[in-house]
């Protein structure tokens, strides 16, 4: 059979299958229709039947139970209306291009043709129309050659002959490409979708997974998976995809909701939203180191990643560095634990708790019952102990302040609402001590502030606990003067309730472990995408904070940008220490997808070791360096920038730092097309856009213009990972603009891709 006659084929089976999908379309949609009438009547039923007679207690009694019974009523129509809805998700992302490969296998004698697309669609018999690429058998398109080869089952392994592999490029049901291969995913589909122009949203790459990219997606063994991918490798994209099979494969017992992904910026989290949707999954959780840091230190300010790198810009001294660097260690940690545990003669900071504007229970009070905790018993026992005697106390008050004149006074003063609200609140039998019951919830009430604050832990002073043992280290890494003036330092910051970075985690570790709190259990995978900015000590906080949740954490030691000006970490090395006890795998992967080869290669040249760097065959135009004279710079960044813009509908400028991108701001104030995008920018427009480069990590654009990479911009090779991470958020386009005296860092790249200008 000729590809042509096979083509004619395949299309009519298209064109079947897109039939079936919009008819299971049209029956999803009455489905819901009636789902939502369905849900409206029940939720208008609760409204009726909760209109309750407060007065009476039988009827709130009886009210009550009612309303349990429609709240329930309500939540299973809402749930199966979601069902729905989840249902014709997945048929719309079926819908124009239904399936994407093809396998023909031999198993036990028998012959079958697979079809494989987003999700699964049968037929009215039930035989399968499309596999979801990640049922197991599915598998085998993304990893088998032809021939004999092997896939998982829940009965173990299965082994079949594979006869034949086709991928297809379908848009609007119609066959755009067809190849047979012997390939993962043969480059011709692939260099297809990586030529197209990107927009606002990252999209998934079911279709085109290659077979490293496959084995990220597909481990479910490893406690810690590392991946060490090079730049445009698809370290986010294979996260994404992971994260939907992940949800496919332990459904049961797992949903969106028990997956974390910390991400670099704001910007990053609107660019990937859409992959899961278009996966039919939901979107997982989403944070940023300094909001997970910010939302446990509530009070004080925790200086982000991103002001600190703009202050390491101006002035960083040694001993500055050596401080950091050993607080950013998992080490730290441990000293910090060990030595609290050498005091068992200390008292922790405790703190008053005001209530009224009064000290309720003072700090020497919780002082003494502290001390008076049998001394052997670990801090966090003693300290649960501590809290359990406090809790009490406040309830003998609440017994012993039933009767004081003033809360009897505050009874008789409450409205019959209010009063009657107690009653039903707290279910008040009427009795002959109903008043003192009375007087007793309410107390509960007018205390909740003092119970709210035990509970809380508010009592114990976290960031006195850590300057004490701060004083109390042994360190040799710098003059005890510098240490103390450090320390003194921390307590000004907080006496402004302001924290350093590299203190936060210190602070929230120890607090953990006195309190024995923040730590969730539901968390099930944490993802740690751009992991080469956090320090070992942040992912042994997190580790911590999760200890159900397996990890997966991706990186490019050449992308340190925001941590470069201070330390060179082999992070594969420090994982593997830190995690010593877990299953590790660690994935490497050298072939970059997103940048055509001359931007790949360009790049590359930047780095030291940067020979494994596979560049894909993508070929498009050479990266250009423009020199101009230092009072032309401005206009001829200007020019370039709209010029480019005419081609290309997004063009970034990225620059080292958030002042250099106000100042080209300044120039181009009057073009409506320019954005100077800051850290609070949720989504990126199209036109010119300028950015500091950590606002830029993760993302990509069609065409990039470095900013101003002159030997004073970047004058050494600690500024390498900021130089090269800005090259590698091209796709297709990259110009390097020059103040006057080129940087020494592009001396390696070929001299015919400068242009002078004057
Ligand atoms: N298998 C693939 N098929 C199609 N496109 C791919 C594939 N792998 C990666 N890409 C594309 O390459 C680009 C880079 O991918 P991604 O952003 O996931 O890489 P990354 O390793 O996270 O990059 P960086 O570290 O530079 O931010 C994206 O446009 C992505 O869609």
């Amino acid at each position: 059979m000729t590809i042509n006659q096979s083509k004619a084929e395949e299309q009519q089976r298209v064109n079947m299958v897109a039939t079936k999908i919009d008819d299971d379309i049209k029956r999803v949609d009455q489905s819901i229709a009636q789902a939502h009438q369905e849900t409206g009547r029940i939720e208008r039923n609760y409204g009726e039947n909760t209109k309750v007679n407060t007065t009476e207690v039988d009827d709130q009694m009886e009210t009550n139970a009612s309303v349990q019974q429609q709240k329930q009523l309500v939540a299973l129509a809402v749930e199966n209306e979601n069902i729905l809805n989840s249902n014709k998700l997945k048929l719309e992302n079926l819908q124009g291009s239904p399936y994407f490969g093809r396998i023909d296998i031999v198993e036990d004698g028998e012959e079958d043709c697979l079809y494989i697309g987003t999700s699964t669609l049968q037929d009215e018999n039930g035989d399968f129309l499309i596999y979801d690429w990640r049922a197991p058998v599915s598998g085998i398109y993304y990893n088998g050659v032809l021939g004999k080869v092997h896939y998982q089952t829940p009965n173990g392994t299965a082994e079949v002959d594979l006869k034949k592999k086709r991928q297809f490029q379908i848009i609007h049901n119609k066959i755009r490409n067809m190849f047979d291969t012997n390939e993962t995913v043969g480059d011709e589909i692939l260099q297809s979708v990586l030529g197209e122009y990107s927009d606002e949203y990252m999209k998934n790459i079911v279709a085109t997974i290659q077979h490293e990219q496959n084995t990220i997606i597909r481990d479910t063994h490893s406690d810690i998976l590392l991946v060490q991918g090079v730049a445009g490798s698809g370290k986010t994209s294979a996260i994404l995809q992971r994260v939907a099979y992940l949800l496919y494969h332990s459904r049961s017992t797992m949903n969106a909701d028990n997956i974390v992904l910390f991400s670099p910026n704001k910007l990053f989290s609107n660019y990937i939203s859409e992959v899961l949707p278009s996966l039919g999954e939901r979107n997982m959780r989403q944070v940023t180191l300094n909001e997970f840091i910010s939302l446990r230190l509530s009070g004080v300010q925790v200086e982000t990643l991103f002001e600190r790198y703009e202050k390491d810009e101006r002035n960083l001294p040694e001993t500055t560095i050596k401080i950091r660097l050993y607080k950013e260690s998992g080490a730290f940690l441990d000293h910090l634990e060990q030595l609290e545990n050498d005091h068992p003669e200390h008292t922790l900071y405790f703190e008053d708790i005001i209530f009224d504007g009064k000290p309720f229970f003072t700090k020497e009070e919780i002082s003494e019952i502290y001390n008076n905790v049998n001394h052997a018993y670990h801090i966090p026992d003693r300290f649960l102990k501590t809290k359990n005697i406090l809790i009490k106390r406040l309830q003998k008050r609440i017994h012993a302040d039933r009767n004081e004149d003033w809360v009897q006074d505050e009874i008789d003063n409450l409205s019959d609402e209010d009063f009657q609200q107690i009653i039903t609140d707290h279910d008040i039998e009427e009795s002959t001590n109903q008043r003192e019951i009375i007087a007793e919830e309410f107390l509960r009430e007018r205390y909740a502030p003092i119970y709210n604050a035990l509970i809380n832990n508010y009592f114990f002073n976290p960031y006195k606990e850590y300057l004490f043992l701060m004083s109390e280290m042994k360190q040799d890494l710098v003059p005890d003067n510098i240490w103390q003036t450090m320390i003194e330092s921390i307590d000004d910051q907080i006496e402004a309730h302001k924290l350093n970075l590299s203190d936060s985690v210190g602070v929230l570790y120890l607090r953990d472990l006195i309190t024995d709190g923040g730590i969730n259990h539901a968390i099930q995978h944490i993802f740690i995408d751009e992991v080469q900015d956090y320090t070992m000590a942040q992912l042994k906080y997190i580790a911590h904070s999760f200890p159900n949740a397996k990890m997966t954490l991706l990186g490019d030691r050449a992308q340190d940008v925001l941590t470069s000006s201070y330390r060179k970490n082999d992070l594969v090395t420090e994982v593997n220490e830190l995690f010593h006890k877990k299953r590790i795998n660690t994935i490497t992967l050298n072939q970059s997808y997103r940048s055509t080869a001359e931007i790949t290669n360009f790049a590359t040249k930047l780095l030291p070791n940067g020979s494994e760097i596979k560049a894909f065959s993508r070929q498009g135009e050479d990266p250009v360096i423009k020199v101009f004279d230092d009072q032309d710079y401005y206009q001829g960044l200007k020019e370039t920038a709209k010029e480019l813009n005419q081609k290309y509908d997004t063009v970034a400028i990225l620059t080292r730092n958030q002042a250099q991108a106000e100042q080209i701001y300044t120039h181009f104030s009057d073009e409506s097309i320019v954005t100077l995008v800051d850290a609070n920018f949720r989504s990126i427009p199209k036109g010119i856009l300028i950015l500091p480069i950590y606002l830029a990590k993760g993302l990509e654009f069609n065409a990039v213009i470095a900013h101003d990479v002159s030997a004073k911009n970047y004058p050494d090779e600690r500024s390498i990972d900021v130089l090269y991470t800005i090259c590698t958020r091209a796709m297709h386009s990259l110009t390097l603009c020059v103040d006057n005296d080129i940087s020494p860092l592009l001396s390696k790249e070929p001299q015919t891709l400068i242009s002078e200008l004057d």
